[in-house]
């Protein structure tokens, strides 16, 4: 049994049939969850005019030919089209095909392999899994408990990804992914965009330079980006018209905007998104049924069972186990788990050691993220802190990108950077970063010298294409070479 039937849940039934066995999802909403109609597609369907405008805009010759800006009409519709208009027969019909059953309703454990169903008719099923249930439930937005926060009507991702009008003025607050992709998107569709960063920089996660250059592309695109800032309290009385966020913080700022020293003020704006993290789905779902807690994250082990549930049978999978909060890790882990159940389920052994058939190793040390910003970041595996504060004894190669003679053909006074972070140990990739136009294509590269553990000495080997952007493997090389 299969609860929530987003990216994950699809693929933990499909892997769970695969192997033989008989497969129910319970779904509350839309099969294809939150990736499908308010997260990856639809915001990935609008950005990517916003790249395809910006590259033709960098070559001599095509930047010529761009004498508009981009027609925000047309880029909803097709963001609608890449939602099926927030249909899912397609994905339904998808399920029939593998031979899953769907049962429509909110699904909650009720004991050990015991799922119950408020359906969507106002009834109740009582269903019992013979092997195991998997829980991919996802995870949702959180928006910070503020003064006036409910009447102010806050977009999240959801609205953010799905709402069929462009706002005048858009505050964001948060300057993690979602919202250095989605000021990206909304600055270039038409509204003037304040992005309110309480750090000092952007997508903390990453390499500190990533952030830099997508802040110095927001403000060239004409984002303001205001770092330093809190928001403290928001009013819009009676839910509508404008909306006043009150700003707290010391204040530095990129932009049009002027610095807004320390102490309090006001910015009024027509809609403002929360980026502010996210939530697991966990805390209507009889958790404690089991022995867990309710609105915790689920604790899983490498072939995604939950741990601290005896018997082999409650497996967690995608964002609801916090392992990594993306589409395709979590399909992964999906796969893995799949084959899991399927392997338990028919007394064969269960390979569970590191890059075993049964393990989501590659979760703790090779897991992929590109961030569809403009210039694009790209990274994989470890950062060089990351690898440090983990005692490792590393060496960090960096390379400009505008350097390679086809980044430079790709866009004329390309701008972007490319680090590798070298186990010197082992003599090994821990990590690899791309920023730059264009770059999310190369970072599978990445991946696989990562995930492969190659030596580095066998990388020099992996000639690149000449000449494109993926030379800058070669100029990496004789750099850590010297
Ligand atoms: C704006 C945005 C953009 C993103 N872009 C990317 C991207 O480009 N690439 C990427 O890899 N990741 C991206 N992500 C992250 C990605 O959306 C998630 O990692 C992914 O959706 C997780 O898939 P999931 O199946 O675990 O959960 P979800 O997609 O959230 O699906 C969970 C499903 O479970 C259902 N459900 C929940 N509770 C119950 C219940 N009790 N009973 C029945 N059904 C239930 C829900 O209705 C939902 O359909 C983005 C996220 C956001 C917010
Ligand atoms: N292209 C992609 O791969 C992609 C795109 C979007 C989202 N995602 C996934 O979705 C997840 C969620 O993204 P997200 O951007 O919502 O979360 P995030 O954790 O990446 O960023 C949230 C940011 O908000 C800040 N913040 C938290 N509370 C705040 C507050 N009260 N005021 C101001 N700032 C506050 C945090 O410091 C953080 O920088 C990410 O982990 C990411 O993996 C992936």
């Amino acid at each position: 049994m299969v609860i929530g039937a987003g990216p994950v849940g699809e693929n933990a039934a499909e892997r769970a049939r695969a192997a033989g066995l008989t497969v129910a999802v319970v779904e509350s909403e839309l099969v294809g969850g939150e990736c499908s109609y308010w997260a990856c597609i639809p915001s990935k369907a609008l950005l990517r005019p916003v790249a395809a405008l910006a590259d033709a805009r960098r070559v001599a010759g095509s930047r010529q030919a761009v004498t508009g800006r981009l027609d925000a009409a047309a880029a909803l519709t097709r963001r609608d089209d890449f939602t099926s208009h927030w249909n899912d027969d397609g994905q339904v019909d998808w399920l029939k095909a593998i031979g899953a059953d769907l049962v429509r309703g909110h699904g909650r454990l009720s004991g050990p392999r015991r799922v119950a169903v408020d359906t969507a008719d106002n009834g109740r099923l009582d269903l019992s899994a013979r092997h195991a249930v998997v829980i991919s439930t996802g995870s949702r937005a959180v928006v910070p408990d503020l003064p006036g926060i409910a009447e102010a009507r806050p977009w999240t991702s959801r609205e953010a990804t799905a709402s069929p009008t462009v706002p005048g003025r858009l505050a964001v607050v948060g300057g993690g992914v979602v919202g250095a992709e989605m000021a990206t998107a909304w600055q270039a569709l038409g509204a003037s965009v304040t992005l309110l960063v309480r750090g000092s920089g952007l997508l903390p996660r990453m390499e500190p330079f990533a952030g830099e250059l997508v802040m110095q592309g927001l403000v060239e695109a004409g984002v303001e980006v205001r770092t330093g800032v809190s928001v403290t309290e928001l009013r819009r009385p009676g839910g509508s018209g404008p909306v006043t966020l009150v700003l707290a913080g010391s204040g530095g700022s990129g932009g049009g905007g002027s610095g807004s020293g320390s102490g309090e003020e006001e910015l009024e704006a027509d809609e403002v998104l929360f980026a502010t993290g996210r939530a697991p789905r966990t805390d209507d779902l009889g958790l404690e049924t089991v022995g867990l807690a309710p609105g915790s994250w689920l604790d899983v082990d490498d072939s995604c069972l939950v741990r601290d549930v005896d018997g082999d049978w409650l497996y967690a999978v995608g964002d609801v186990n916090h392992r990594a909060l993306l589409t395709h890790q979590g399909k992964y882990q999906a796969r893995i788990a799949g084959a899991a159940i399927g392997a338990r389920a028919a007394g064969r052994p269960v390979e569970t050691g590191p890059w075993g058939a049964h393990a989501a190793t590659a979760d703790a040390v090779a897991v992929p993220q590109v961030i569809f910003t403009d210039p694009e970041a790209a990274a994989v595996g470890l950062s060089a802190a990351e690898a440090e504060r983990a005692g490792r004894r590393v060496r960090v190669v960096d390379y400009d990108l505008g350097q390679v003679a086809g980044a430079s053909l790709y866009a004329d006074g390309f701008r972007g950077r490319a680090r590798m972070v070298v186990d010197e140990a082992r003599g090994v990739l821990l990590g690899v970063t791309f920023v730059g136009a264009g770059v999310g294509e190369l970072l599978h590269s990445a991946t696989v010298a990562v995930a492969g553990e190659v030596p580095v000495e066998r990388l020099w080997h992996a000639v690149p294409s000449f000449p494109t952007i993926s030379e800058v493997w070669l100029r990496l090389l004789e750099a850590y070479r010297g």
